[in-house]
């Protein structure tokens, strides 16, 4: 494993407990999704593993060194992409990412080729000399993630680098990171955006208050997932919800939409009830889906069951 992460607690000055007992690895050629809530911990352990903060207690093991005792090192072994904005006022994309690459020990030809490699995948070629500070949001954060990885280290950590992103160019950010994988790189990526995850990560690890809520593949968490389908109901205006049906195991309704969750065995009773009901004009339409990965999340880390339906049902 390229990183190893045992029982790492970090507790800041004023007490909050930020990681809390978390263990996790990350191999070479593998991209791991981190998951979590605004304040889960997820920037702490990136912070951490960089070498950038010290741990409470716990340890991190990144390429075989400690980070803490060895921060130079973890420099040069990760490329790390911030979740706030690079600065980058009097500076164009191009010389941005090209400085970073030449920073971070690359030859200059190389640099070069690599820097409009990849403002061409990641389509932004026509403001690659357009001053930082003329850049739209968007921009401006893929810069941040050519910043990152045009000289990628071995081990790539991403905090949020779709944010601000369209969603066609937010394809071709996962292209890149799937790329740096392919190639050898450990990445770990940071989001909130559960259902692109789900697309493209290998693995999840969800944080909860600091702790690992759960982790595995996104088939392994969907299998573990009781009343693994969902049939979602639009109603037709002003007709009242139908009683809910004795083999749902859970049913929520919120105004106009309900959700029930059902068994995969029952799948063929949910369509035949569904489309009877269709047919007295007592629903609009229906759909039947496996669970997503996102419902999974909002179902970990809700503070109650309420929450989860209301999301479901939202
Ligand atoms: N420098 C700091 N000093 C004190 N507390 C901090 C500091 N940095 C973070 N925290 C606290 O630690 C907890 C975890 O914060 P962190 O930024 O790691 O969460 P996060 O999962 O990255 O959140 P988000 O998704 O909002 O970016 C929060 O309660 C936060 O307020």
């Amino acid at each position: 494993m390229l990183l190893r992460v045992d029982n790492l607690t970090k507790i800041y000055g004023r007490g909050a407990r930020a990681n809390d007992d978390l263990s996790l690895q990350v191999g070479e050629g593998e991209v791991l999704g981190l998951l979590g809530h605004n304040g889960a911990g997820k920037t702490t352990l990136l912070n951490q593993v960089a070498g950038l903060a010290r741990p409470t207690s716990g340890t991190i093991v990144l390429d075989g060194r400690d980070p803490v005792a060895d921060p130079a090192y973890a420099r040069r072994v990760c490329a790390l992409q911030l979740q706030a904005q690079a600065p980058l006022t009097g500076v164009t994309p191009r010389q941005a990412i090209d400085m970073l690459g030449r920073i971070r020990g690359g030859r200059r030809q190389r640099v070069r080729e690599r820097t409009g490699q990849l403002l061409a995948a990641l389509d932004i070629t026509e403001w690659a000399d357009t001053p930082g500070e003329k850049l739209s949001g968007g921009v401006r954060r893929l810069t941040a993630f050519c910043m990152a990885v045009v000289e990628p280290g071995r081990l790539v950590m991403l905090d949020e680098p779709t944010n601000d992103v369209d969603p066609v160019r937010r394809r071709l950010i996962w292209q890149q990171v799937r790329q740096l994988a392919a190639d050898g790189c450990a990445v770990v990526v940071v989001t909130h955006n559960v259902t692109e995850a789900e697309r493209s990560v290998d693995r999840v690890v969800v944080l909860d208050h600091g702790r690992v809520a759960t982790t595995g593949t996104p088939v392994e968490l969907r299998r573990r997932a009781s009343g693994d389908l969902r049939l979602e109901l639009t109603l037709t205006p002003g007709v009242a919800a139908p009683e809910p049906p004795s083999w749902a195991t859970r049913t929520t309704v919120r105004g106009q939409h309900m959700v029930i969750s059902v068994a995969s065995a029952g799948a063929p009773q949910a369509i035949a009830w569904a489309q009877h009901l269709h047919a007295s004009e007592s629903v609009a339409q229906f759909v039947l889906n496996p669970i997503s990965l996102e419902e999974i999340y909002v179902g970990l880390t809700g503070t109650s069951e309420e929450d989860h339906d209301a999301a479901l049902a939202a």
